[in-house]
Formats: structure tokens, C-alpha cells, sequence
């Protein structure tokens, strides 16, 4: 990798003594301003708490600024200054240089000392290259150590363009391949110093429309997409810190794997989510059998789901007659019609009445929970009438208002209404809906299932929530919908006070001087004081409101969301920004996509954008062919993606006979821990194996972390089913039974293409039969 001092010549010490002198002005600078800035967040907080409404909000946004800023500041001292641009020189006036780094510095006279990565200037350093050189005549990568220059690496683009002490301390090193070749820690790193031109096109894409970033595994485009969500956030500060920007993974595993890859970038308005959690209230870990995701991931469900809703809007002649043994004072009469008695008198409403005041409900096409208001208040008066027509009692329409009124706090009566149009949560009516055969085969019949897609959808009452269940409570909360007319009377009395809170807060951000620097907007700023008590940020408050409307999501793994789960997401995002990434090849669930243009298109509205990543910067290039074989066998028309690595040990296949994986699978294991160990003793190892055998494998490797936990990332070894295995990458992985893999489900190929892309050294397949025909590559490997 670097060339260190130890290989030192002329010319490269001096272009190190030089760099070295620049990056401890950058660090001297940096320990300036968090001196300055931890003295200022002292001083705020040494203020004390008195003082009225105004010292009260000043105080806030004062400290909450200046401590987000030394955060800010805390967070970059490794790797902080790693990259330098030198335009062309013109008309013999010498170009511009530019320091990069992980955030902008300015001198004491305001001179730049470090451009961020993120800011315009930049652009040119991720994006020239030879045949585009974007003004550049060189591109330097820095090697830092602490606060050390160990080495430099150069790309030069004009060489005329350099001054001649320049030219003679050229030095060459591949950067990127420096950067590949670290081990695994268990955590995703950023990249900032190494972003590739084609993945800088995907981090820099414009914010609105839809971005699908397609490509293989290791193509990066987990780490560019979490890139992009701290550009944007940087680019588009005011909009997306009050709004948060979303980003979905598959699992919970893979979320910590790429967790701290944003905040290290210096972000926090986001919020990490995986499918299964995206309804507020339920963490849904488990997917249903293929049979029943697939059933309830199509798009037919949401049919299904507003006719069951339907369903549960009823006649009276649907209910059971009155049964005063069993307490029920209300039900169907003899006509058809509804029958209440209440406080020792009948009240009548006839069926004609009753199915009129059904139909107009169902007119207004809001949501069952609203027009529910309608339905109630319309009964409510027929009951009424005829309240007053056997007491022989003219009436005007107060009275009328008043009798239903009283009406309504009657139990009998409420029961009696509540059984035509009931108060409905998502939760009853998906609950009810598929543990209740004879509802699911109602509501199934109008929405065209067949009988064994509703077996496949029965579940026992209480049953917990699946990931699959959870766009089907968010397709119910959007139908149901919530009678908020209480909400939003209190709504409108609370918008005239917070015009004046905005109003208050863009004075104090034009007194404290943040608006210029445009570090909040006075809405966020009003929000937060509207919070108080609370104290929330955009991310906490937007993870608890299912009708959220986030600024960007990211979804990632995308290849594994349903036409259901999609719908979800895009209610959370009604501008239609997102980025998508993904690969189609690797989708392992049964009602996952096939293409992103059949997945995503009816939302695009023409706005859909997609990149490819053709390189492959994980998967050494013997390890990728093997993956390639299987690539071809389930996805034929598929290129897979090149690998940059071609170091790593040859793959092997390794033969174990039934019945003897409990003596020599440990031992091999072992092996393995010990190889990628090296000096370092915190490799990674991953044994992959067929779901059903999970529990059974792990049993044999006591030392080892098991699914999705958090020790799956922290262990030195893990073992994994294929679908938890996404994502993630490790030293070295052991697939363990393929062919088991393969059976389990008719995404198997698609799974095995997945687990044997996971390893950055080293891989060994372990088989008990024959090798798979797809894995032929191997034969003969063992060793
Ligand atoms: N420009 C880069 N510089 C340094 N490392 C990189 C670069 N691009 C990608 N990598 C590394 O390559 C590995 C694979 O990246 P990533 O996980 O983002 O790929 P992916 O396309 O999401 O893969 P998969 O589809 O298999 O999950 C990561 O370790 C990532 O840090």
C-alpha cells in the first residue's frame, strides 16, 4: 500500500514534509475552534435558567447549535484532511489547490484551509478522471496515520499543468485497493476519501424523482446511497433536516452494520428502519412462508383489505335478532330493520332507512373511520324521531340535536351503531380478517383469491405481526383513517401560535447570526419550541407518526420489498423523492422485485433515473467466479460485476460425509478464524447456512453468534441463514450444505448467489452429497 518514510527518496520526503505541514495547520485549526467552541457551549450553559420566554429560546438554540457543532467537530479527527486537487494552471496564471476533507475550515482570515467533502468544490476530486479531468491537473490521495502523513498517491491528469518541484515529487499508489484491502471490523466504514467517479454520480444525483442505483454485490451502492444521504443533507439543509430523511434496510443486523457510517459522516437527522418497523408500535422481525409473502405482498391485497373494510359496514338484516337472555338489547327486527330498546323503550329505524344512510356514508369516499361520524349522526336522528314519535312529542331540529345527544351516551345504543359501522384499528381488522375464515372468504370472494391463497393467508388469532403483515396495518390505517376533527380544532387554535412562535424564532436566528449560516430554519426551530417538554428531533418524532412525510428515503436491499411494502414507503414519501438500491439478481423473497420498472414505475410518474455499478470492490475476482456460474444459471441475461481485487486465497470446495459435520465442521471453522486472524485477531468469519438448519449448525460451533443479533457483527465468528447474511461482509465465509440452500426456496439460487458474495479473502463451501452442478468451478478445490 503507502509508500512509507521507510522507502523514502528526495522527492517523495519532501512532498510529504510539505503535505504533513498543511495537515497540522488543518489539525491546529481544528483544535482551535473546539477549544473555542466547548469554552462557548460552558459560557450557555453557566448562563443559568432564568429569564422569560425569550432568554428561555435563545438559550435553547444557543447551546443545542454550539453542542451540535463540537459533536461536529469531535467526530473528524481520523482521516480528517485525505485528499487535494490542483487545477490547471491558465494563461500562465498557476491553478487553484484545494485541501479536501471530511468537513470545511477556514483560517483566521477566512482562507480556506479544508473544503468538505460534500460542498461543490469538491465535485472534482471524486469526479475527474483521464478522459474527463475537470480542470485538474493532479488528484492527490493523503495517507494519515493520527494526525501523521505516512503516504501520498497521485493521479495526474496534465502534467504540464504542474511546477516542476511538483512533477519531480509525483508519486502513484492505488488508494482505493490501500483502502480494500483493510480487514473487516464488523462495522461499514466510510469512504469518503475513495469514492469512485461513477459511484460520485449516484452520491451528487439530484434530490427529486426516483434514483435506482442498480448493481452487484460489492458495488458499493450501500455505502454510496448512505454518501448520498449526508450530501443531500448538506446540499439541502433547510429542507431536510424539518423533514429527516429515511433509510430502509433489510434487517436489524444490517442496520447496526451501517449505522454508524452516518454519523460518522457527521448526519443524525435520519432514521434507520427496516420494513417491519415502519408501522409505530410494531417490530415485526419474522417473514411469512414464501406461499403467504407472496400472496400478501401483491398488490391485490390492497383490494382485499377495502372490501373486508366494507365488510364490516353492515345492515341490520347482517346482525342477529335482540337477545335479552344473553343481554344484547339490540339487533336485526323482523323486517330487516335495526331494534334498540334503551331506557325500557323500542326504537326502530327500517331497513330501507338504515341501507340509504349506509350508501351515503359510503358516498363520500373518505376513510371508514370518518365517514363513520356521518353514519352515526345520521342514525342517530332517525332514531330520535322516532324517540319522539312514541312519545308523542313535536320537535324542531335542537331538540333533535339535543335527544341525539342524549341518545348516544346510552350503552345500548352505541352497541346497536357500533355493530353497523364500528370504530375500527388496523390491528382488529387485519386481526380479524385473516383469523376469521368465514371474513377472509367474504372479503376475499369480491377481491378474486382463490381458495388456496386464502388457506395461505389464514393465521391464528393473537398470532404475532410478520414483516410481510406490516404493509397490510398500513394499507388498513390509510382506509380506516382516524376521526381527527377534535385534532384538528385544537390544529387550527395552535397555527396562530406558532406563526408567532416562527415569527419569534427567525428573530432569534437573525439575532444569534445561525440563520446565516443557515444551520436551522426558524420552522424547525418553532417546532422544537412547540415540543417543549419533549424535546424530540426530527428523526424521534418522525419514527413515531405513520403519517410522516419524510424529505428523502433510501431504500436499500430494495430487490426484497413487496408491491405492498412499496406502497408503505411511498406514502411516507409524497414528493417522490427516493433512492433505490438494489439488485435484482440477489432478490431472495418470494414477492420480491423482478425489475425496478415493473416494481416502481406507477409511481415514477416519468421521473424514474437508473445508474449502474459495474465493479465489484469486495469479492476478490477468484471468489466472484465462482458466483458468476450461479449468476448465469438463475439470471441469464445478467453480467455480473468485475472485481477490482484479484488477491484473496483460491475458493474451495470441501467435502464432509454425512453425518460427520458435528466432528470436522468446528475444526475447519476454527481453521479459517485462524487464517484471517493473522496478526490481528479480529477477522471475521460467517458460516452460511439453509434456514432449517440454523439452530442444528450452531449447535455444533458453541463459540459463535447465531441470526441477527447484535453479536453477529461483533464476534469472530457468526453463523447466518443466507437472508440475515444480506448486505454484510466478512474475511472469511464457509457455506455450509448449498444444495440445501438452493432447495429451500425458488429464490435458492438467488440466496446461494448472496451468501457467496459476503467474503473479501477467503471461501470455502462445505457439501455432504454431491457438489451442485452450478458449483462445478470447485470441483476438485478441497485442500
Ligand atoms: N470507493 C470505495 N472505496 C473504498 N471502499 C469501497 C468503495 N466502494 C465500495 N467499497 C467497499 O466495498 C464493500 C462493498 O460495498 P457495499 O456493501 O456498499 O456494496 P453493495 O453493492 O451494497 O453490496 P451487496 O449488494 O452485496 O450488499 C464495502 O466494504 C465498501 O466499504
Amino acid at each position: 500500500m503507502d509508500r512509507r518514510q521507510d522507502e523514502d527518496h528526495g522527492p517523495l520526503r519532501a512532498a510529504l514534509l510539505a503535505e504533513q505541514e498543511h495537515v497540522t495547520r488543518v489539525y491546529t485549526r481544528l483544535d482551535e475552534l473546539r477549544d473555542h467552541t466547548a469554552e462557548a457551549v460552558r459560557e450557555v450553559h453557566a448562563r443559568g435558567g432564568g429569564g422569560g420566554f425569550a432568554a428561555v429560546v435563545e438559550r435553547e438554540v444557543t447551546a443545542g447549535e454550539r453542542t451540535r457543532r463540537l459533536a461536529r467537530l469531535s467526530g473528524v479527527e481520523e482521516g480528517l484532511c485525505f485528499g487535494r486537487i490542483d487545477h490547471r494552471a491558465a494563461a500562465g496564471v498557476p491553478g487553484d489547490t484545494y485541501y479536501i476533507g471530511r468537513i470545511g475550515l477556514r483560517d483566521e482570515n477566512h482562507d480556506p484551509l479544508l473544503v468538505d467533502w460534500r460542498a461543490p468544490a469538491a465535485r472534482a476530486f471524486y469526479a475527474a478522471t483521464p478522459v474527463s479531468p475537470d480542470g485538474l491537473a493532479r488528484r492527490r490521495h493523503l495517507h494519515t496515520r493520527g494526525r501523521t502523513v505516512t503516504g501520498l498517491d497521485d493521479e495526474v491528469f496534465d502534467l504540464d499543468g504542474l511546477t516542476d518541484s511538483d512533477r519531480r515529487g509525483l508519486v502513484g499508489e492505488a488508494a482505493l485497493l490501500a483502502s480494500l484491502r483493510r480487514g473487516r471490523t464488523g462495522r461499514m466504514n466510510d469512504i469518503v476519501a475513495t469514492i469512485q467517479a461513477e459511484q460520485d454520480r449516484v452520491i451528487r444525483s439530484r434530490l427529486p424523482g426516483i434514483l435506482v442505483v442498480q448493481g452487484g454485490p460489492g458495488t458499493g451502492k450501500t455505502v454510496a446511497a448512505l454518501h448520498r444521504a449526508a450530501y443531500l443533507l448538506y446540499t439541502h439543509r433547510t429542507t431536510l433536516q424539518r423533514r429527516g430523511i429515511l433509510v430502509i434496510g433489510p434487517n436489524a443486523t444490517f442496520l447496526r452494520y451501517i449505522g454508524q457510517v452516518l454519523p460518522g459522516l457527521g448526519e443524525t437527522d435520519v432514521v434507520l428502519a427496516t420494513v417491519g418497523e415502519l408501522f409505530p408500535g410494531v417490530r415485526a422481525t419474522t417473514a411469512d412462508a414464501p406461499a403467504t409473502a407472496t400472496v400478501k405482498g401483491g398488490l391485490r391485497m390492497a383490494a382485499l383489505i377495502e372490501a373486508a373494510v366494507a365488510d364490516r359496514q353492515r345492515l341490520p338484516a347482517d346482525l342477529p335478532p335482540p337477545d335479552g337472555g344473553a343481554g344484547r338489547p339490540w339487533g336485526r327486527d323482523d323486517s330487516g330493520g335495526l331494534r334498540i330498546t334503551t331506557d325500557g323503550m323500542v326504537l326502530r329505524a327500517d331497513a330501507g332507512t338504515c341501507a340509504g344512510i349506509r350508501d351515503l356514508a359510503r358516498e363520500l369516499r373518505l376513510p371508514h373511520n370518518v365517514a363513520r361520524k356521518l353514519f352515526v349522526t345520521e342514525m342517530l336522528g332517525v332514531l330520535a324521531l322516532d324517540q319522539s314519535r312514541r312519545l308523542g312529542r313535536p320537535v324542531d331540529d335542537t331538540d333533535l340535536r339535543h335527544i341525539s345527544e342524549a341518545l348516544w351516551a346510552e350503552p345500548e345504543v352505541r352497541a346497536g351503531l357500533d355493530a353497523l359501522w364500528p370504530l375500527l384499528t388496523p390491528h382488529d381488522l387485519i386481526g380479524t380478517l385473516l383469523s376469521d375464515p368465514a371474513a377472509l372468504r367474504r372479503a376475499a370472494g369480491g377481491a378474486g383469491f382463490a381458495p388456496d391463497e386464502c388457506a395461505a393467508l389464514a393465521r391464528p388469532a393473537g398470532a404475532a405481526w410478520t414483516v410481510d403483515d406490516v404493509p397490510l396495518l398500513d394499507e388498513a390505517a390509510e382506509i380506516l383513517g382516524r376521526d381527527d376533527s377534535a385534532a384538528r380544532r385544537r390544529a387550527r387554535r395552535d397555527s396562530a401560535e406558532r406563526a408567532a412562535h416562527e415569527r419569534y424564532a427567525h428573530g432569534v436566528l437573525e439575532f444569534t447570526g445561525l440563520a446565516e449560516d443557515r444551520m436551522m430554519a426558524a420552522g424547525a426551530l418553532a417546532d422544537r419550541h412547540a415540543d417543549r417538554g419533549q424535546r424530540r428531533t426530527t428523526a424521534e418524532r418522525a419514527e413515531a407518526d405513520r403519517e410522516w412525510a419524510y424529505g428523502h428515503v433510501i431504500v436499500d436491499e430494495a430487490q426484497e420489498l413487496s408491491e405492498m411494502a412499496w406502497r408503505m414507503v411511498m406514502r411516507r414519501i409524497p414528493a417522490r423523492s427516493l433512492t433505490v438500491v438494489g439488485d435484482v439478481a440477489q432478490t431472495g423473497a418470494a414477492a420480491g422485485a423482478r425489475s425496478w420498472t415493473g416494481m416502481l414505475g406507477r409511481y415514477a410518474n416519468g421521473r424514474l433515473h437508473e445508474e449502474r455499478l459495474l465493479v465489484n470492490y469486495r469479492t476478490p475476482a477468484g471468489i466472484m467466479a465462482v458466483a458468476a456460474d450461479v449468476l448465469a444459471a438463475i439470471a441469464p441475461g445478467q453480467q455480473a460485476p468485475e472485481s477490482v481485487r484479484d488477491d484473496g486465497d483460491p475458493p474451495r470446495a470441501v467435502r464432509m460425509p454425512r453425518g460427520s459435520l458435528a466432528a470436522d465442521l468446528p475444526g475447519l471453522v476454527r481453521e479459517e478464524a485462524e487464517r484471517v486472524n493473522g496478526g490481528r485477531a479480529d477477522g471475521r468469519v460467517a458460516v452460511i447456512v439453509p434456514d432449517p438448519r440454523l439452530a442444528g449448525i450452531a449447535a455444533l460451533l458453541p463459540g459463535a453468534a447465531v441470526g441477527t443479533g447484535p453479536e453477529a457483527l461483533d464476534s469472530p465468528v457468526a453463523v447466518l441463514t443466507p437472508g440475515a447474511a444480506k448486505g454484510l461482509e466478512f474475511d472469511a465465509v464457509v457455506v455450509v450444505d448449498p444444495q440445501g440452500v438452493l432447495d429451500r426456496s425458488p429464490q435458492g439460487g438467488h440466496d446461494l448467489y448472496v451468501a457467496l458474495t459476503r467474503a473479501t479473502r477467503r471461501l470455502t463451501v462445505v457439501h455432504e452429497g454431491d457438489l451442485p452442478a452450478v458449483l462445478a468451478r470447485l470441483a476438485g478445490t478441497a485442500g
